[in-house]
């Protein structure tokens, strides 16, 4: 992408979102909203990311042809459930229609040294995701903060089985960075394994968005990037993307470099 528009770089962004909407009051009229924004006159989102409440409705409006992946949340956002509670909420999302589960390490645990609880939960969670199922392991880069740390995080969750490891619950202070996209990608490269990469909270802009895919293609390669390799977890980056695909507004220059 090194060198593309920014409506090109809008176009790419919108076929890798996971359109999100995490708000605690979320509602059932807004998941209808939702579903009906995610697919736009410039193409589809990649996904919807909604809580496992809202699974059943979001699979009713959008019926069984996957145009727009529904993916779920468990574990989030304290990362602090039981692993069997967790395999559970799991299980019955993808019953009741979840095409991906974004599942919240036990970061705290990890924090504090315990390596094996992370390891525990993403394979309970892998062993729930069957078939066509995606599981995104969400690491909390922003409450690990160390760089080792990431890395780490990283290495188990790719190691336990995750098809995606995604930074942020979009829950905490601190959500996606460059910074620690940079170490996650690495690890991604340095598994010799076929995982994505989802960076997740604060992204709001085609700009922004240049900025990760840029990073993505530097570290890994210009091809890198599609909806099985990358997505952005993001609530309110469909609204740039449109502006700029619709030609209402012009993206920051720092795009046009990208
Ligand atoms: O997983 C996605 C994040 O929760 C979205 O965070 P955001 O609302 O800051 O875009």
């Amino acid at each position: 992408m090194n060198g593309h528009s920014n409506r090109e770089t809008a176009a790419v962004a919108l076929s890798l979102l996971d359109l999100t909407n995490l708000k605690d009051d979320c509602t059932e009229a807004q998941i209808d909203a939702l579903c009906a924004r995610a697919q736009t006159p410039y193409g589809n989102s990649a996904a919807i990311c909604i809580w496992p409440r809202f699974v059943a409705q979001a699979r009713n409006i959008l019926g069984t042809g996957h145009a727009v992946r529904i993916a779920t949340v468990v574990n989030l956002p304290s990362g602090e459930l039981e692993v069997a509670d967790v395999a559970a909420e799991a299980r019955e999302a993808i019953a009741d229609g979840a095409d991906e589960i974004d599942l919240v390490i036990p970061y705290r645990k990890l924090l504090a040294g315990n390596e094996t609880a992370v390891t525990d939960m993403v394979k309970a969670v892998r062993a729930e995701c069957a078939g066509p199922v995606l599981l995104k392991v969400i690491i909390e880069t922003g409450e690990l903060k160390d760089a080792a740390l990431i890395r780490r995080a990283s290495e188990l969750a790719i190691e336990a089985g995750a098809d995606f490891i995604k930074t942020s619950t979009g829950k905490v202070a601190v959500n996606a960075t460059l910074e620690a996209a940079d170490i996650m990608i690495r690890a991604i490269r340095e598994s010799g394994r076929k995982v994505g990469f989802k960076p997740a909270g604060g992204i709001g802009s085609v700009a922004d968005a240049a900025l990760y895919l840029s990073l993505a293609e530097t570290i890994m390669t210009p091809d890198w990037p599609m909806p099985s390799t990358f997505r952005f977890g993001a609530s309110d980056l469909l609204d740039d993307i449109l502006a700029v695909l619709s030609g209402t507004q012009s993206a920051p220059a720092a795009a046009s470099s990208y």
